[in-house]
């Protein structure tokens, strides 16, 4: 769990210093699918925006296949204060009813999805590399049911439903649409995914992002995904951030109550990827300049990676 660990292995590549050097572990990645959730709070400044969007271009330009998951909770919140409306989260998850739904589908699917896709386009206009916004709902992409919750309460310690209104938990991704974009020869497409999905009786439903992220690097088999936030990484009870950890690891930071509130989303995808055959789940700041490159690309990593073993 140390940071000897996380670099030692299978990184030795990125020590390189050039460009050649370099080149046979970028390989490592080529044609590989690595799933990017865009956190809310990691999008920050235009600026910020930009830059991810310009490393985004620079991976497909590299051979990667990045297929972009992205947020927006302070965004929706932001629009829902100027409504007069507060949210309550539960285990980290939006209470959702029908007009919070309505402005998070607005949010989510046109302001950011939009604005995402367009910056990718922009910053890869000479390249002819090019943003695609999506949501849950085209195509069919994202299946999901009710999400169900239970809460002790901490006085009879008896358990009682929580009803988190049009909150749902993916059962199937139907990712043919995004298959299609990232594997074609004649054009470099980038997926961006608002995380919005449909149930069976057709109803529109918010699902957290990053379970979003999961589920669909789950059913691409990405070899990595990157869970871009505002932290640096994952925090143990001594306050250090864990450079490397197991599915086990992750399961008992939430069980000890270290990982609280957004972290515990991010933690269960981590968990449910790497279980569904994704190779590693990182947790990074995506406010840090060049932080994917410098995940992908470096011999230290950045932030905490989880993993099976
Ligand atoms: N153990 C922990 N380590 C790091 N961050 C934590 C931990 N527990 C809770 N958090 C909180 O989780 C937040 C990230 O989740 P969230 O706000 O939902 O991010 P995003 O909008 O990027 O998905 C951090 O800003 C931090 O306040
Ligand atoms: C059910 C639920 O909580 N949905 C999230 C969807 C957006 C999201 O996950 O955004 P971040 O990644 O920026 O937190 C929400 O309404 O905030």
């Amino acid at each position: 769990m140390s940071e000897e660990n996380r670099a030692s292995e299978e990184r030795g590549w990125a020590t390189a210093r050039t460009l050649a050097e370099a080149l046979p572990y970028i390989q490592v990645y080529d044609r590989e699918t690595v799933v990017i959730k865009y956190g809310g709070h990691a999008m920050g400044e235009e600026s910020v925006a930009r830059q991810f969007a310009a490393d985004v271009v620079l991976l497909k330009l590299m051979g990667v296949n990045p297929v972009v998951v992205h947020g927006g909770g302070p965004q929706i919140s932001a629009m829902l204060d100027r409504a007069g409306v507060k949210s309550n989260f539960v285990d980290g998850l939006r209470v959702t009813d029908a007009d919070t739904m309505q402005v998070a589908e607005m949010v989510l699917s046109g302001a950011v999805n939009k604005e995402i896709a367009h910056w990718i386009t922009m910053a890869g206009k000479e390249a002819d590399v090019r943003g695609v916004g999506l949501s849950g709902k085209d195509a069919g992409l994202l299946t999901v049911e009710k999400t169900t919750r239970t809460k002790k309460d901490p006085d009879s310690l008896i358990e009682h439903e929580v009803d988190l209104g049009f909150v749902g938990e993916p059962t199937k991704v139907d990712s043919k649409l995004i298959k299609g974009l990232i594997a074609s020869e004649s054009e470099d497409w980038v997926p961006v995914v608002a995380p919005i999905g449909v149930a069976a009786d057709g109803r529109t439903y918010n699902v957290n992002a990053d379970t979003v992220a999961g589920a669909l690097a789950g059913s691409l088999k990405a070899k990595r995904m990157l869970l871009l936030t505002d932290v640096p990484g994952v925090k143990g009870a001594d306050g250090e951030i864990i450079r490397q950890m197991t599915v086990g690891d992750a399961s008992r930071l939430i069980d000890d109550g270290v990982a609280t509130g957004g972290m515990i989303p991010k933690l269960q995808t981590a968990m449910a990827a790497v279980r569904a055959g994704v190779e590693a789940v990182v947790i990074l700041d995506g406010r840090r300049p060049h932080a994917m490159l410098v995940e992908l690309f470096t011999e230290t990593g950045a932030g905490t990676m989880v993993k099976a073993r």
